[in-house]
C-alpha cells in the first residue's frame, strides 16, 4: 500500500494520485474485482481527499469519488431508476449522530414527527428489484443512482426474493443482495472445483456473481430489503406511509426485509434511545450470519422524510452510523503446526501484524490442511483477515490480484511437529498417530530432559516404551518406577537398569527450579523458572501466590500472571503426585516466601536470595562453545552458574549487555557486541572470574 493511503495529502501531486487509486479502487469494489485496498483503508484515502478538497476548492478533480453516488465509479447501465438510488453519508460516534439529528431537526424546523427507524447496515451490493402483477420481473444494480444494470440473470438464486409472490401487487423493493458467511464458504468451495480464484470476502463475492452472467455453477446469495416503493402506477400508498410500515408490507408480500434480520427494525423515539440501539447491534454483530458494516437510521414518518429531501447524493433524512471495520488485508508470512491434547495437527496463520476492530490481529485460524488447498493459500499472499468482537479471527481469502509471483506453497508437515510420529491424514483434521499420548510424550521428554530433571539414559526411545505400554502417563510416575517395571524395558540389562534407577532417584533432589521448569508452565522457560524458584523459595509458597504476588517475579506482567497461576492450579494434582514421590519442592538456600511475607506496607519486595557475587548487576551473554573448566556446561547450566553468581543471563546482545563470554565459533553475537563496545572476554578469563563457584 503506498504512503498516500495513510498520510496527509501535502501536495497537488499526491492529490491526483489518491484520486486515481481512489477511483481505480472504488472501479473494482463496485465491479466485483479484488480491490487493493480494504474498506478502512479506503475510508482514510477518501477523507484525505476530502479534507485537501476543503482546502483547495479551486483544485477538485473532476475524477473526484468525493461526494458521488458510488464514487462515481460503478459501472452504469442502460436501466433508468424508477427514483434515484442513493448513498448515505456517514457518522462514525455519537457526537456526530447527535449533530447529524440535530441539523435535521433544524431543517425541519422542530424534532422528528415519527422518530428514527433503526436497523441493521448491510454490508452488500445495493439492487432494486422490480415485481409486476406478483412477479420478479427485473434486478437492476444501483449503478451511477440514477441508471443501473440488468441483472435479471440472477433472479431464481437469491434467498429471500422469490420470482413470484402470492399477491398480484406491482412494485420495486431495494435492498442488499449479500452472501451470508456459510454462502460464502461454500461460494469458495465451488469456485475452487472449478479452478476459480476464490473469492477475497462475501462483499465481493455478492457484487460479482451478480455481474457474472455465463457461469457453469450457480452460487446462492441472499436478500434483505430496506425499501420499497410504487412502481408504473402500482402500490402508489407506499409513498405516503412510514418507513417500518411499508417494511411490514414488503414482508407480507413474502420478501424478506431488515425486520427479519436477527437484530430487526427497530424504531426509537429519541436519539439517546437510537444510539443505545446502535450499541447493541455493535455488540451483537460478531454472532450476525452476515457481514454488518454499520446500523442505518432512518426518519421513519414520510411527512420528516419530504421536508429533510436529499443532497446530491445522500438522502438527509437517512444516516449510516458506521462500525469499525473487520475486515482488514494484510500478508500471510508463515503457517504454524501445533499439536493440540488430543494430538489434533491444526494450522496457524501468522500474518503481519494489523489491527482490526481495535486490536492488533497477528494469529488467525486455519481449520485444516485441506481447508488450506481449497482456499489455495500461499506464504506471500495478501490475504482477507475478519475478525468481529471476541471472534477468533480467520482468513477469509487471498486477493488473488495481488500476488506478485514470490509466493511460495505451504509445507504441510509430514511427520507430528511435535514428537515426530507419523501422521493420521485419512480425516479432514489430521491427527498425530500416538493422539493423547503425543502430548504425554512430549511433555514427558521436556520434563526428563537435560535442561529440567535431567535423568541422563531417558532418552526418547524409552519415554516412548514407558508411555505406549501405560506405565507412564506423566512424569511423576518416572518416579515410582520399581526395578522390575525398568527391567522389562527393551534392551535393559541388570546393569543399565540400576544406572537408569539410581539417576532416577538422584532426580528426586533437583533444585525446585528445575522441577518446576519440567512442570512445563506457559511462559515460564528456563531463566524464568529459575527467576520464580529464587523468589518464592518453596514450591508451596508458588502454589500459594496470587497473581499480584507473581508479579513481584521480574518479567511477569498481569497477563501472564494469570495464566501462570492457572496452569499452576490445573497441574495440582501432578505436583501432589510429585510430592508423594519425594521429590525435592526447594530451592537450596532460599527461605520460603509465603503471602503476608514482605515489608510493613505489605509489598513484598523481590528479595535477592543469591548474596552479591562477582557478577552482581552484570548481564551475561554466553555464545560459542565453551571450553577450559566450563567445556562441560549447557547452556542452562552457564545460565545457572551466572545466576548463582549474582549475574543475569540474557540469551541476545543488546545495549544492556555488560559482558560477552563468547567461546569458539562466536559469530553474529560477538560482531554485535564489538560494535555496540561490550566487553568480550574468552570462558577461560570467565571461568577465574568465577573461581569455586564453578561446580
Ligand atoms: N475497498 C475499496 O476499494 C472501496 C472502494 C469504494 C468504496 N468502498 C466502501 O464502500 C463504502 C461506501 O460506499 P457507498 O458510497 O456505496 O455507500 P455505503 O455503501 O456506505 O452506503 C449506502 C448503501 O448502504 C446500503 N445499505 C445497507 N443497508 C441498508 C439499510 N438498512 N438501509 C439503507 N441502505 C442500506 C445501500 O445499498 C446503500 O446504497 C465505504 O464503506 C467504502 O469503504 C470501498
Ligand atoms: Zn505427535
Amino acid at each position: 500500500m503506498t504512503e498516500i493511503t495513510t498520510a496527509q495529502l501535502a501536495d497537488a501531486e499526491s492529490y491526483a494520485r489518491a484520486v486515481t487509486e481512489a477511483t481505480e479502487a472504488s472501479a473494482a469494489y463496485y465491479s466485483g474485482g479484488d480491490s487493493r485496498l480494504d474498506d478502512a483503508t479506503y475510508d482514510r484515502l477518501a477523507r484525505a481527499i476530502a479534507a485537501y478538497e476543503a482546502e483547495h476548492p479551486a483544485e477538485i478533480a473532476p475524477a473526484s469519488p468525493i461526494g458521488k453516488i458510488a464514487g462515481g465509479a460503478a459501472p452504469t447501465g442502460e436501466v433508468e431508476h424508477s427514483a434515484r438510488m442513493m448513498s448515505l453519508d456517514n457518522v462514525f460516534d455519537g457526537a456526530e449522530l447527535s449533530a447529524w439529528a440535530d441539523s435535521l431537526a433544524k431543517r425541519l424546523g422542530g424534532p422528528v414527527t415519527g422518530g428514527y427507524a433503526v436497523e441493521p447496515k448491510l454490508d452488500g451490493v445495493a439492487v432494486a428489484a422490480r415485481y409486476r402483477e406478483g412477479r420478479l420481473v427485473q434486478l437492476v444494480t444501483r449503478g451511477d443512482g440514477s441508471h443501473g444494470e440488468d441483472v435479471s440473470h440472477a433472479i431464481g438464486t437469491i434467498v429471500g426474493l422469490p420470482d413470484r409472490l402470492d399477491t398480484p401487487v406491482t412494485f420495486e423493493v431495494r435492498g442488499e443482495v449479500l452472501l451470508t458467511t456459510e454462502q460464502f464458504e461454500r461460494a469458495n468451495v465451488i469456485r475452487a472445483e472449478f479452478g476459480a480464484t476464490p473469492f477475497a470476502n462475501p462483499r465481493n463475492g455478492a457484487a460479482g456473481t451478480l455481474r457474472a452472467k455465463e457461469r457453469p455453477y450457480v452460487i446462492e446469495m441472499t436478500f434483505w430489503s430496506y425499501s420499497g416503493l410504487p412502481l408504473d402506477d402500482g402500490s402508489a400508498e407506499l409513498a405516503s406511509l412510514a418507513h417500518s410500515r411499508v417494511m411490514e408490507i414488503v414482508a407480507e408480500a413474502g420478501v424478506q426485509t431488515t425486520a427479519a434480520t436477527p437484530v430487526g427494525l427497530r424504531t426509537c423515539a429519541s436519539i439517546e434511545e437510537v444510539q443505545q440501539r446502535v450499541e447493541e447491534i455493535a455488540a451483537l454483530r460478531a454472532t450476525l450470519p452476515f457481514g454488518i458494516d454499520g446500523v442505518v437510521i432512518k426518519a421513519d414518518d414520510p411527512a420528516d422524510q419530504e421536508k429533510a429531501g436529499f443532497s446530491s447524493r445522500a438522502p438527509r433524512w437517512a444516516i449510516a452510523y458506521k462500525l469499525p471495520a473487520v475486515e482488514r488485508v494484510t500478508r500471510l508470512l508463515a503457517v504454524e503446526w501445533n499439536v493440540g491434547r488430543t494430538g489434533v495437527i491444526a494450522p496457524r496463520a501468522v500474518l503481519e501484524p494489523v489491527e482490526i476492530d481495535g486490536s492488533t490481529v497477528t494469529y488467525a485460524t486455519l481449520h485444516n490442511p485441506a481447508d488450506i488447498t481449497r482456499r489455495d493459500l500461499w506464504i506471500g499472499d495478501q490475504v482477507t483477515v475478519y475478525k468481529a468482537g471476541d471472534i477468533i479471527p480467520r482468513i477469509e481469502a487471498p486477493v488473488v490480484q495481488l500476488r506478485t509471483g514470490a509466493e511460495t506453497p505451504i509445507a504441510f508437515p509430514t511427520e507430528c511437529p511435535r514428537c515426530a510420529s507419523d501422521i493420521d491424514t485419512t480425516q479432514e483434521r489430521w491427527r498425530c498417530v500416538r493422539g493423547r499420548e503425543c502430548g504425554q510424550l512430549a511433555s514427558i521428554r521436556y520434563a526428563v530432559a537435560r535442561d529440567c530433571l535431567d535423568i541422563d539414559g531417558m532418552g526418547h526411545k524409552l519415554v516412548t516404551q514407558l508411555v505406549e505400554s501405560g506405565q507412564v502417563t506423566d512424569f511423576a510416575d518416572v518416579f515410582t518406577l520399581d526395578r522390575e517395571q525398568v527391567l522389562g524395558l527393551d534392551r535393559m540389562g541388570e546393569v543399565s537398569a540400576d544406572k537408569l534407577l539410581a539417576t532416577i532417584a538422584a532426580a528426586k533432589d533437583r533444585p525446585l527450579n528445575r522441577v518446576f521448569c519440567a512442570l512445563g508452565v506457559l511462559g515460564t522457560g528456563r531463566s524464568m523458572s529459575r527467576r520464580i524458584a529464587r523468589h518464592f523459595g518453596t514450591m508451596e509458597a508458588i502454589r500459594a501466590a496470587d497473581a499480584t504476588a507473581l508479579e513481584a517475579v521480574a518479567g511477569i506482567g498481569a497477563e501472564k500472571a494469570r495464566v501462570v497461576v492457572a496452569q499452576i492450579a490445573e497441574l495440582a494434582p501432578l505436583i501432589d503426585k510429585l510430592t508423594a514421590a519425594g521429590v525435592n519442592m526447594t530451592e537450596p538456600g532460599v527461605p520460603a516466601r509465603m503471602p503476608g511475607d514482605g515489608d510493613a506496607d505489605g509489598t513484598a519486595e523481590p528479595h535477592e536470595a543469591v548474596p552479591a557475587g562477582p557478577l552482581a548487576d552484570l548481564t551475561v551473554v554466553v555464545t560459542g562453545s565453551m571450553t577450559g573448566a566450563l567445556a562441560e556446561l549447557s547452556r542452562t547450566a552457564m545460565n545457572e552458574l551466572i545466576e548463582s553468581a549474582g549475574g543475569r543471563a540474557s540469551s541476545s546482545v543488546s545495549k544492556k549487555t555488560s559482558l560477552l563470554v563468547a567461546g569458539e565459533k562466536a559469530g553474529s553475537k560477538r560482531a554485535k557486541a564489538e560494535e555496540l563496545g561490550i566487553r568480550v572476554i574468552a570462558p577461560e578469563e570467565f571461568a577465574e572470574l568465577l573461581g569455586d563457584l564453578i561446580p
